[in-house]
């Protein structure tokens, strides 16, 4: 009977056992910091649809820190040769990967005769700038120096990214993995100097090949490579369709910022990630 009642209620208004008084405990609103969250979108022009474009990069934003948040962990767990809780954060960040895909087809419903309408409010800003984007790009691997000289005028950030830059990312991680199962490995493939950009090895790709052709030995091997190359595969298609939404809003306009805009994005495509993982395709 009781719950006939409460279901009443549910349609003409409130349940009855409702909080209602907040003053002395958290809301949703209060754990979420939604006062913080909601007041951040901040147009720098009157544009109606600089708000769409304010709210896409922000939203890219936090998926982009929660996928760091699930690389830094993986990695770690890796690390300790401890691959199964790895493969379930691994799996998380390829969904988030294709919501932040997705986000690319909400942004192509911006037109360019909308966008030159404030582009030029966003004076020197652009997503070449996005150190979120630039330590997943480093925890995958795809390390480059260069890229930090436009964070200088942040100290912390600055130091952030150098020491990110200087970490192992998470295919360093997959190759210990390999060498702890016994797999032979060349040294310079496991000591080496973790800011550089990973260089194809070929005892990396014979040992990933060992693993691909005796799959019931190394199952968790596999499985870990499959996750990854899930991971790079996305990475590229989010770059690919980052390529071509922006091509069709601005065309070969160059960048702000001083990048050569779809140029600099096309040539972004060349960069493969965890390459044995690819090339062994060949072989097998
Ligand atoms: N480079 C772009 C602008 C841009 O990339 C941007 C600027 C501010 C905030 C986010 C941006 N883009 C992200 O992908 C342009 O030239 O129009």
């Amino acid at each position: 009977m009781k719950n006939t009642d409460k279901n009443e209620q549910t349609i003409t208004g409130l349940e009855k056992e409702i909080q209602t008084d907040f003053q002395k405990s958290m809301s949703y609103g209060d754990y979420l910091h939604l006062d913080k969250i909601l007041t951040s979108q901040h147009r720098c022009s009157d544009h109606h649809d600089e708000m769409l474009f304010i709210i896409i990069h922000q939203a890219s934003e936090l998926w982009m820190k929660l996928i760091l948040h699930e690389l830094t962990a993986a990695t770690e767990s890796i690390r300790q040769n401890r691959l199964e809780p790895s493969f379930k954060m691994l799996s998380r960040v390829s969904r988030i990967q294709q919501q932040l895909i997705q986000s690319w087809n909400v942004l192509s419903t911006l037109t360019p005769a909308e966008y030159m309408e404030f582009r030029d409010k966003l004076g020197q800003s652009s997503g070449f700038q996005s150190y979120q984007n630039r330590l997943i790009e480093f925890a995958l691997g795809n390390k480059n120096v260069h890229t930090l000289s436009v964070y200088q005028h942040q100290t912390d950030l600055y130091e952030q990214m150098q020491q990110a830059l200087h970490e192992p990312s998470i295919y360093d991680a997959a190759i210990n993995a390999l060498v702890a199962r016994g797999l032979p490995i060349d040294q310079e493939a496991i000591s080496r100097d973790w800011s550089q950009r990973y260089e194809p090895n070929a005892s990396v790709e014979e040992a990933w090949l060992t693993v691909y052709r005796d799959v019931e030995q190394y199952w968790d091997l596999y499985e870990l490579g499959e996750k990854l190359v899930d991971i790079g595969h996305q990475q590229q298609l989010w770059r690919f369709n980052h390529m071509t939404t922006v091509e069709r809003i601005i065309g070969n306009k160059q960048g702000t910022g001083g990048s050569s805009g779809v140029t600099y994005l096309k040539r972004a495509l060349d960069q493969h990630f965890f390459p044995e993982l690819w090339s062994l395709r060949t072989k097998l």
